[in-house]
């Protein structure tokens, strides 16, 4: 194995592989850290961590495991993917793993690049902008579990704890790889590890790659992974590409719990033309639905593209989150999702949609994945997957809450199965 990654969630971790698939390497996404060696080829290897919302210690202990089994794996480099919109709190967990990777690898001036300019997440002067909003004005000031309220990532970081975060301006960047690589090289001459690199187009992330060649250890959004396998092409490492995708017929079922702008924009669309089952918090706490209870409503609309669906609107989302513990509330919604992924596969279902990160990582965990290959992309930053259930061929499309067109449901169940 080539390039060694570890994703803070599934959704992050399948669209860093989509970027390195693309760019031509041989890539797996393992759901977690794997027991025994990696699969011959593999040249790229995501191990998924379910890590962005749980406690600091916790994020920085699985990410110090997954960074041990891809060393023996023998990788040249690391990779440690975040979310684009930089999800995390003030507590954590994107500096304290950042900082314990680079300590464990001795790494430093280790670049911060959550830029994923395609879809509109730039970084200028250490602010970053989805579209032409600041990030904390983009929505994403009300997300369920990590509110984003300041755009400034040094200072974000800074909260997080550890020694003073370097910037690495949009002026340097532009000048290209060469002179990316002197300011990296003076750079880690101090001991503040993390760089905020200004990133506003894909150029500037192909150029960061080329100046990070020889640096082992990277941190960022999908964006930081466009230049790496040129990087590995030029060294001549890189030797198949991707197996041929093998589609999955069968039935399809989505299930979505983000509540992310984009995904309830999709909700709402798939409703117009599919049967759509809203749950709400009340509901599962009550007892009004459960797994089984939407199961049944599944199996009664197998035909028409099932969505169950906790989306729900910021006012929804902050009345359901007043006074209640958030890991409580989260495990509400994650179980609901995890056992319903179970009985679905169960009762032969055969492509599932899921949307949301931590949502996936639910239902991914609970369904006792092992490991996914790539296919083809369905909409930026999200790939169609195949992997085996029970013994049965799955087609997986697990869409990060805020990527995707508002045909996203009915677009990936097609392309999962052709
Ligand atoms: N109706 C709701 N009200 C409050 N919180 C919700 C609701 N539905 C889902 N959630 C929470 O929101 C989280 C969404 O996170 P995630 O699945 O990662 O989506 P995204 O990818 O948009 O961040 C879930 O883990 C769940 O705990
Ligand atoms: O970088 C991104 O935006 C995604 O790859 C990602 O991490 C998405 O996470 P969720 O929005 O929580 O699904």
């Amino acid at each position: 194995m080539l390039l060694g990654c570890i994703g803070d969630d599934f959704t992050g971790s399948s669209d860093l592989a989509n970027t390195l698939a693309r760019g031509g390497m041989a890539c797996v996404q393992f759901c977690g850290v794997p027991d025994g060696p990696a699969p011959e080829g593999c040249e790229a290897g995501i191990v998924a961590l379910k890590t962005r919302s749980v406690p600091a210690a916790e994020a920085v202990a699985a990410s110090l495991r997954a960074l041990a089994w891809l060393r023996a794996q023998g990788c040249r480099q690391y990779l440690f993917k975040y979310c684009s919109t930089f999800d995390s709190t003030p507590e954590g967990n994107i500096a304290p793993v950042a900082r314990a990777l680079a300590r464990a690898l001795d790494a430093r001036a280790v670049p911060v690049a959550p830029a994923f300019p395609a879809l509109g997440r730039s970084v200028y002067q250490g602010h970053l902008f989805v579209g032409d909003r600041l990030l904390s004005e983009s929505g994403m000031e009300a997300h369920p579990l990590n509110p984003m309220t300041d755009p400034d990532i040094r200072r974000w970081l800074d909260r997080q704890g550890g020694a003073p975060v370097a910037h690495l301006p949009q002026a340097v960047v532009a000048a290209g790889r060469e002179a990316i690589r002197a300011r990296l090289a003076e750079l880690a001459a101090d001991p503040a590890p993390l760089v905020v690199c200004d990133t506003v187009a894909d150029a500037d992330l192909v150029e960061l790659g080329a100046a990070a060649a020889d640096r082992v250890l990277l941190t960022g959004g999908s964006g930081i992974a466009l230049g790496l396998p040129e990087n590995f092409r030029a060294a001549g490492a890189i030797r198949g590409g991707a197996a041929p995708w093998r589609p999955v017929a069968g039935p399809c079922v989505a299930l979505s719990g983000s509540c992310s702008t984009a995904t309830r924009a999709q909700v709402a669309r798939h409703e117009r033309d599919h049967p759509v089952l809203q749950v709400s918090l009340d509901d599962l706490l009550q007892g009004r639905m459960t797994p089984a209870a939407a199961m049944d409503w599944i199996a009664a609309h197998r035909e028409g593209l099932p969505l169950v669906s906790t989306s729900a609107a910021p006012d929804a989302v902050a009345a359901a989150r007043e006074g209640r513990d958030q890991a409580a509330l989260s495990a509400a919604f994650e179980g609901f999702f995890a056992e319903l992924a179970r009985l679905a596969v169960a009762d032969g279902t055969r492509r599932l949609v899921v949307a949301g990160g931590e949502t996936s990582g639910a239902v991914v965990t609970a369904l006792g994945l092992e490991a996914l290959e790539i296919g083809p992309e369905i909409d930026p930053g999200v790939p169609a997957m195949r992997t085996e259930a029970r013994g049965q061929p799955l087609g997986l499309a697990l869409k990060s809450g805020n990527f995707g067109a508002e045909d996203f449901f009915a677009k990936a169940a097609e392309r999962l199965g052709r």
